[in-house]
Order: C-alpha cells, then structure tokens, then sequence
C-alpha cells in the first residue's frame, strides 16, 4: 500500500538548511495499523504529512498503492490524495458553524455526492461512531472525544484507503483517549490501513506494529503480538 525508499527531507532555515528526515525506509501492507513515535522533533508529523501528500519530499522515493507520487502532477495529486487518504488531527479542525453531519458530509460534498445521499452517508457514518444522535449539534456542543469521533467519521465517508492521524489522543484525557482508539482499532478490523502519530506508549500499545524514529530515522520498527485492547468500559 505504501513503500518509502531513502526518503529524505530538509526544510530551510534562512541560510541553513535543517535536514529532518535522513534516509527513511519504510513500507506498509494493506490493514495495517501502525504506530509512528518518536521525541519532540524526530520527524514524525514530517514523515505523516509527506505520507498525507501535504509535503512533499526532498529525495527518495514515495508509492502509494502501486503509484509513484513524484508522477503525478499537482490536479492529480490533489485528486489522488481525496481520493486514497482520510485525515485525523489532534485539534479536529472541525468547522464550528456547521453541525456534526454537515462536517462529515463535507467530503463528499467534494466528491459531487448529491444532497440526499450525502446527508445518508453522513448519518450512516455518525452512526458508526456512535454520534447518530448528536447529527444536529454543534461542535461546541460536544466533548473532545465526540469531536473527535466526528472528525473520523468525516475522514472515513470519504471511504479513504488510508487514514492518517497526528496524536488523535493528544488533546483528550485517557478514557476518552481509549474510547477513541477503540473505534480506531475497530475501524482497522474492518480493513482499513491506519498509521497513527504518538508520543504516548499506551496508545501505540494499541496498534499492531511501532515504528519508532529518532533524529529523523528509524531506530526501531516492531510488530505488536499481543495488542493491547481499549480499557474503556
Ligand atoms: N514547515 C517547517 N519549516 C521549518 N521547520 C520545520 C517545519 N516543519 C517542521 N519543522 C522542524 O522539523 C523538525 C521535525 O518536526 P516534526 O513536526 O516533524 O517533529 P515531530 O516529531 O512531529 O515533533 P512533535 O512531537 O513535537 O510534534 C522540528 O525541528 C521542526 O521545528
């Protein structure tokens, strides 16, 4: 699904140069839920927002289902990304003047959905994350982890082949942190391929494989046997 062969990446700072990523190899079979952690700084949401299609990179090489990324060009790309990836970011980035179900219809309103099949969607979704019932609110009338289910709800209508989300627990306390990678986790058992940012060891515990980078490499990349299950009852 993904290959990352001598990825490197450096962003200019004034005159200097700071070199990020050093040389990542790296590559992820459908249905995999991955964990990528690291320090402050290691590189980790440079690593994701290339994998996103965000950013791009400076050497080496990036197939995403069998397609080499640096082909495509700009329409493409942007074309591909909505297409194969979905988003998750720590904030939400919900949009705070429209409901839950307008923010998860979003996508496919970008996708040309028509109204009706949109709005079912939407629901459909909501449903899934257990927010059927809140389709009408707010999101200043929900609490972190029900804005953050409704941000996966939204990634997830765009029925993306990968999801990608930087630290999706970090703003939210550990119960609500379990619950939302209880969904996650279910999410991947329904086969969709995942890879996670996060600093927080109990949460890549949940994940079936962790790739751990340091000084922009990875120093250490391990399957999970014994995964450990949401705590949340
Ligand atoms: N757009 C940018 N321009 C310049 N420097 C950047 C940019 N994005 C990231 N950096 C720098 O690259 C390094 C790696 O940043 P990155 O955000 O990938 O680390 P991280 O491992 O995700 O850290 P954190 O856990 O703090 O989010 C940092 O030193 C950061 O300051």
């Amino acid at each position: 699904m993904i290959e990352i062969k001598d990825l490197h990446k450096s962003y200019k700072m004034g005159s200097n140069s700071l070199h990020v990523l050093k040389g990542i190899n790296f590559s992820v079979e459908e249905g995999e839920l991955v964990a990528i952690m690291g320090s402050s700084g290691s590189g980790k949401s440079t690593l994701l927002n290339i994998l996103g299609m965000l950013d791009v990179l400076d050497e080496g090489s990036y197939t995403l289902d069998g397609v080499p990324i640096k082909d495509l060009n700009e329409t493409k790309a942007a074309q591909y990304r909505n297409k194969f990836l979905g988003f998750v970011f720590q904030s939400f980035n919900l949009i705070n003047y429209k409901s839950a179900m307008e923010n998860v219809a979003l996508p496919l309103y970008y996708q040309k959905v028509g109204r009706k099949e949109r709005q079912e969607k939407a629901l459909k979704y909501l449903e899934q994350v257990g927010l059927r019932e809140w389709a009408d609110h707010l999101p200043s009338e929900l609490s972190g982890g029900q804005k953050q289910r409704v941000a996966i709800a939204r990634a997830m209508a765009a029925e993306p082949k990968v999801l990608l989300a930087d630290e999706p627990t970090g703003a939210l306390d550990s119960t609500t942190s379990y619950e939302v990678m209880d969904l996650i986790q279910k999410i991947n058992d329904a086969g969709n391929t995942i890879l996670i940012v996060t600093h927080e060891p109990d949460i890549a515990d949940m994940c079936k494989r962790i790739v751990h980078l340091k000084d922009g490499v990875i120093v250490e990349d391990k399957k999970i046997t014994q995964v450990r299950a949401s705590q949340y009852v």
